[in-house]
């Protein structure tokens, strides 16, 4: 990385949101009818859904425009009764088509599943939704007895009235129950048991849910209704990526500048819109727009801040917060240890080791000020654990400092494959401003 040595400033659109994406990949592959999706992320994350579901039989059609595909919905019958799925190390891909896989055939036959991914995704738990499937009425398994994939699904179908889910460690195993739900012969109700992590996510699924003609009910904190219903084929549009909008408005935040991000609003579905008010109490000055938001950088102070719910921008918080006058502690996010890395230990590990002080603890972290101890000619590698946020965050300390090196940044390919060319044209068009 060479540092800019100026504010930076400019606009800049992120690629599609890798969540939406993927939920809408699922919901369009059930649905009756044909749906066309515009704004689609294609990143590794989305391209192991694509892959997954046209070996389940899902015909998905790609244009000349790569962020517009034409699915062909099943109606909720999967067209294979059986398939090897590699999901790489993607949560909601493994975790949504788990979900999907149970509906089975819908022939009375039974549909035989099998859903690997890579080494770290072999230590992600999924035994808590793969209880809530064998409850209702599949034969789920973790094959390794690990808790964590491969997973394989023998099914039928499901037929419950009344299901309990653990979301403790991800929100993404109550997100996949229920945008299977509306295929579950009976009105289910789905209870979450425990305190239930990453929240915003669980409205995102069900705002989806919603495009796609289906209602879930919500009569209470922790208790959601679905009733049997058929998702309907449309246009839709996707959102660009808010987790990954982060590390722009960090830009301008580490630099003084201000940058705004197009597409994106406060009734945006993606929870992680709200890192901007992160920004915010550390000093920043944010503009919400129709269409836009923006950041202007000022002096930062130091915070104390609960990132359960947006956890996805905890890394980036984290390098910005090197930047501010006083430490800042983040709570409440021991789930993130379950993600591409540990992300709390990765964090503090690298963040020490540039020579700037951070400590680690359960459920979090605190970050004091400073400046790395390296230079040009003396550089520091940072490793990124093939943790695609390792990476972009720690990038943004690159931007300033002489001598930051990123290790392996190809592994932004999860999400955001050309993050670095759309963050070097951020600066290249902010220097001609
Ligand atoms: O449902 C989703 O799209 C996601 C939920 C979050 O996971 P957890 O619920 O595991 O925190 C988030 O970290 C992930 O990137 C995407
Ligand atoms: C945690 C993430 O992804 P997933 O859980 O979908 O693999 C992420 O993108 O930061």
């Amino acid at each position: 990385m060479q540092p800019v040595g100026r504010a930076i400033s400019g606009v800049i659109r992120p690629p599609g949101s890798k969540s939406l994406t993927n939920r809408a990949l699922v919901t369009a592959a059930l649905a009756a009818g044909t749906s066309e999706l515009t704004g689609v992320l294609r990143s590794r994350d989305t391209e192991v859904m694509i892959d997954s579901l046209r070996r389940l039989g899902i015909s998905i059609e790609e244009s000349t425009d790569e962020h517009r595909v034409v699915v062909q919905g099943c109606g909720g019958k999967i067209p294979n009764a059986r398939a090897d799925l590699w999901l790489e190390n993607s949560g909601t891909s493994i975790r949504f088509l788990a979900a999907m896989c149970a509906l089975g055939p819908g022939n009375g036959q039974p549909g035989n599943y099998r859903l690997d991914g890579n080494s770290r995704m072999r230590e992600r738990p999924i035994d808590d939704l793969i209880s809530a499937l064998g409850a209702m009425g599949c034969q789920a398994r973790c094959e390794l007895n690990s808790g964590c994939p491969p997973v394989v699904i023998e099914s039928t179908g499901l037929s419950a009235s009344k299901v309990s889910i653990r979301a403790e460690k991800s929100s993404q195993f109550l997100s996949a129950l229920l945008l299977a739900s509306p295929y579950n012969q009976k009105p289910l109700q789905i209870e979450t048991i425990g305190t239930m992590v990453s929240e915003p996510y669980v409205k995102m699924t069900s705002g989806v849910m919603a495009a796609f003609g289906v209602s879930v009910e919500c009569p209470q904190p922790g208790t959601y209704i679905v009733k049997p219903a058929t998702y309907q084929g449309i246009q839709y549009d996707i959102e660009p990526d808010a987790s990954a909008a982060s590390y722009f408005f960090a830009v301008a935040a580490i630099t003084g500048g201000e940058v705004t991000v197009d597409g994106l609003n406060a009734s945006a579905l993606q929870g992680d819109v709200m890192f901007v008010k992160a920004l915010e109490q550390m000093g920043c000055e944010v503009r919400w727009g129709e269409r836009q938001i923006t950041v202007k950088g000022q002096p930062l102070k130091g915070i104390e801040i609960d990132m359960n719910a947006i956890s996805d921008t905890a890394q980036t918080l984290a390098v910005v917060a090197t930047f501010a006058q006083s430490p800042t502690t983040i709570r409440n996010i021991a789930h993130v240890r379950h993600k591409e890395t540990d992300r709390i230990q990765a964090v503090v590990t690298e963040i020490n080791k540039l020579g700037i002080h951070a400590v680690e603890f359960e459920d979090g972290m605190t970050i004091h000020p400073g400046v790395p101890r390296c230079s040009e000619s003396n550089p520091a590698l940072v490793d990124t654990y093939d943790d695609h946020r390792m990476a972009m965050s720690f990038a943004l300390l690159g931007l300033v400092h002489s001598g930051i090196v990123i290790d392996n940044p190809g592994c932004t390919s999860k999400t955001y494959p050309d993050f670095f060319a759309d963050l070097a044209r951020l600066c290249e068009e902010s220097s001609s401003l």
